[in-house]
């Protein structure tokens, strides 16, 4: 490794699609600027990115990745993100604070959907981003044909850099269209310059003369030299894609083949030469660089094996020191992630460095040292968790433990939720899928020593009457000394739905004294918690309209146990029927896919409300429905499938509705062990 004199500093992040070839990008991208002395691959499991045991398992990455070099006096820092769509929290966080993106996917024109989503992101956030079509070995495609595809799910025009020498496996080199200058790739060398592949020159002409009108749409001198048919010069369409590229108003394209090195020093040079400064992109948040105060935002929490936490930040202005407070907590160590994990006694704006010990401080948080509160830096959208998994320590002593580990895990990814849900009493944990929730079970286990047990979450069912009864309940008990007496008539009544429970008493003469009324309310409220369906009873009113007492005998005990067994037998002559939980969904998918979600959503037993254009997002529609709570555990895992990943969903709890008959039979048929544990089986 070569130490090498800074005078520059560039955060790029890298996304895109899962397996694009991100993590070998990053590897590619070190071993060329000389930072590794051997090179790693992801089949060998040794590269850079993905050191964690989750990811080396799984051949994926599973969180951020930070790793840093140098070229040409510039300091590079990147940010390999993690390209399953369920670990698309990560890079969203990160997102917020690189001057670049690069954007890597492969060269396939069915699937530059998947890019819609991240574009979108890109663009409302201003991020100026590039994109590298990697795997080009692998694709025998017209390059002009992806460009194209990619052109209808970008709002901002994609700007060819470069054109292809060769297709597929015969690719051997590329021309760069701002000097038009022809190159020849080499495994493991710069590319060499040979003479322009003259059959190729009418192809160049046109994908050069695109990049060309592009820039002129934002430079009026550039647009006169092209009217008048004059050649501009290098710099000027280099100033002009720099220019354009930190705007974000357009989306330079690269190619090559990460796992051979190839394209990979030309996107390293465009990142060089045309990616915006740390000034300029805090310039564009609004950030006064003059400032002298220190202001960071947290892009990632990591716990270390030993424990400890350390908070990756984007220094954004002013000097951050070790030992300084931010937000009164004492930094305690400033680190370069990467590589190595190098201790810095400073960190100065534009820098992406780790914080350690900043026990009380979340992802997206804004850090200064200011004693005038400080404007929070926006943070990144949080994603709606749609997925979920019931959990519970493998070991029971490990219990107690559970809470701060969650809370640790919560920490380290942020689109992670728990609950402890009040009816199932089950520990829910949320997230964006399957394999999201895997890899967090791995980690609780691996990192906190905590085996989880796991299961499909219960569905909160209720249940309620149909119809009113008049029960009577009488307790008698003789047991040598005092016996026991209590005697109730209880009128139980269906409610409207969403009304809940509501006790009340007509008690005229005394015939139940006042002191019992309280015994009575809690036999009943007790026999409510489950049903005769064995689940929570709600929407009914009972009312206690008549009984008798025993001078000696009563007691508030004994007529709580009347009102059990009045409620018991009244509540099977009621007819009681099971509630279902119905969410409110709202499902975003490209409009291709419109038809597949009404289907989908009907054939989960669901009732479209309507669906309409999705505001803001071009060519995408919103379906919103109402679904039972059942039928929405899986529903992102056939959605995605559907919908080449892309599709998402939002949803809110809405109301609780009567489950159909048949329904109804098949699940209490199926969970028959359940209802014989309910009040009525007693
Ligand atoms: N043929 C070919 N294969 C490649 C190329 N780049 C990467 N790969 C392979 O593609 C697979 C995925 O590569 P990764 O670098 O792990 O992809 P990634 O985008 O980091 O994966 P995630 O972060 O999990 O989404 C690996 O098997 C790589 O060896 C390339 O240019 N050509």
């Amino acid at each position: 490794m070569k130490a090498q004199q800074t005078s520059g500093i560039r955060s790029v992040a890298i996304v895109g699609p899962y397996l694009s070839g991100k993590t070998t990008l990053l590897e590619s991208l070190l071993w060329v600027t000389d930072a590794l002395t051997r090179k790693g691959n992801v089949q060998d499991k040794n590269t850079v990115g993905d050191s964690a045991p989750e990811a080396r398992d799984r051949q994926m990455s599973v969180e951020l990745n930070v790793a840093s070099t140098t070229y040409n006096t510039v300091r590079f820092t990147f940010l390999d993100c993690p390209g399953s769509i369920e670990l698309a929290q990560e890079s969203l966080n990160a997102l917020v604070g690189v001057d670049a993106v690069v954007v890597v996917c492969e060269p396939v024109v069915d699937r530059v959907l998947t890019l819609s989503p991240l574009f979108k992101y890109l663009d409302d956030w201003e991020i100026p981003h590039l994109v590298f079509l990697n795997k080009m070995d692998r694709a025998d495609v017209d390059f002009m044909d992806v460009l194209n595809a990619l052109k209808t799910v970008s709002s901002r025009p994609l700007v060819p850099h470069q054109y292809p020498i060769g297709r597929g496996e015969s690719l051997i080199g590329f021309i760069d269209l701002v000097t038009e200058q022809a190159y020849h790739y080499h495994p493991g060398a710069p590319a060499d310059p040979i003479p322009f592949p003259d059959e190729l020159k009418e192809q160049e002409q046109i994908a050069r003369m695109e990049m060309l009108e592009t820039l002129s749409n934002f430079d009026d001198h550039l647009l006169e030299e092209l009217l008048e048919e004059i050649n501009p010069s290098e710099e000027e369409i280099v100033q002009d894609l720099k220019l354009d590229l930190g705007a974000d108003l357009i989306v330079p394209v690269f190619f090559g083949v990460a796992d051979r090195d190839f394209g990979v020093r030309p996107l390293l040079e465009a990142l060089l030469r045309e990616a915006p400064e740390p000034e300029t992109t805090a310039e564009r948040r609004g950030i006064t660089l003059s400032a002298s105060t220190p202001l960071a935002q947290v892009l990632k929490t990591y716990f270390t094996p030993q424990g400890g936490k350390l908070s990756l930040v984007r220094v954004w202005q002013g000097a951050i020191a070790d030992g300084m407070t931010l937000n009164g907590i004492r930094v305690g160590g400033i680190y370069e992630l990467g590589q190595q994990q190098t201790s810095l006694n400073q960190a100065h704006s534009g820098q992406i460095v780790a914080l350690g010990r900043m026990e009380s401080i979340h992802t997206g948080d804004t850090l200064t040292n200011s004693d005038q509160p400080c404007n929070e830096l926006p943070k990144a959208e949080q994603l709606a968790p749609v997925f979920a998994v019931a959990i519970a320590a493998e070991k029971r002593n490990d219990e107690v433990k559970l809470t701060s580990a969650l809370a640790k895990l919560l920490d380290e990814d942020s689109a992670l939720r728990w609950e402890h849900h009040a009816d199932t009493h089950e520990i829910i944990l949320w997230g964006q899928g399957d394999i999201h929730l895997q890899i967090a079970l791995d980690r609780l286990r691996r990192k906190f020593n905590l085996p989880m047990k796991t299961s499909k979450p219960q569905v909160p069912y209720k249940e309620t009457v149909r119809k009113s009864f008049l029960s009577h309940g009488r307790y008698k008990h003789q047991t040598g000394g005092h016996g026991q007496f209590g005697d109730v008539y209880l009128d139980i009544k269906p409610m409207p739905r969403g009304e809940g429970f509501r006790f009340a008493e007509t008690i005229v003469g005394g015939v139940v004294p006042k002191q019992f009324f309280p015994g009575v309310e809690m036999g009943v409220r007790d026999y409510l918690a489950q049903g005769p369906l064995g689940f929570p009873v709600v929407d009914v009113s009972v009312t206690l309209t008549n009984g008798s007492y025993h001078s000696v005998d009563s007691s508030e005990q004994a007529f709580k146990q009347a009102a059990r067994i009045a409620m018991q037998e009244g509540m099977m002559r009621c007819e009681p029927v099971l509630l279902e939980p119905i969410v409110r969904i709202t499902v975003s998918v490209p409009t291709d896919f419109t038809s597949k979600v009404l289907r989908i959503v009907s054939g989960r037993r669901g009732q479209i409300l309507g669906y309409d254009a999705k505001a803001n997002w071009i060519g995408w529609d919103e379906v919103v429905a109402l679904l039972p709570q059942a039928e929405m555990h899986d529903l992102i895992v056939e959605l995605r499938s559907q919908t080449l990943g892309v599709g998402f969903f939002q949803w809110e709890a809405d109301h609780l509705q009567e489950v159909p008959d048949k329904v109804a039979e098949r699940m209490l048929a199926a969970s028959g062990s359940r209802s014989g544990s309910g009040n009525g089986k007693k």
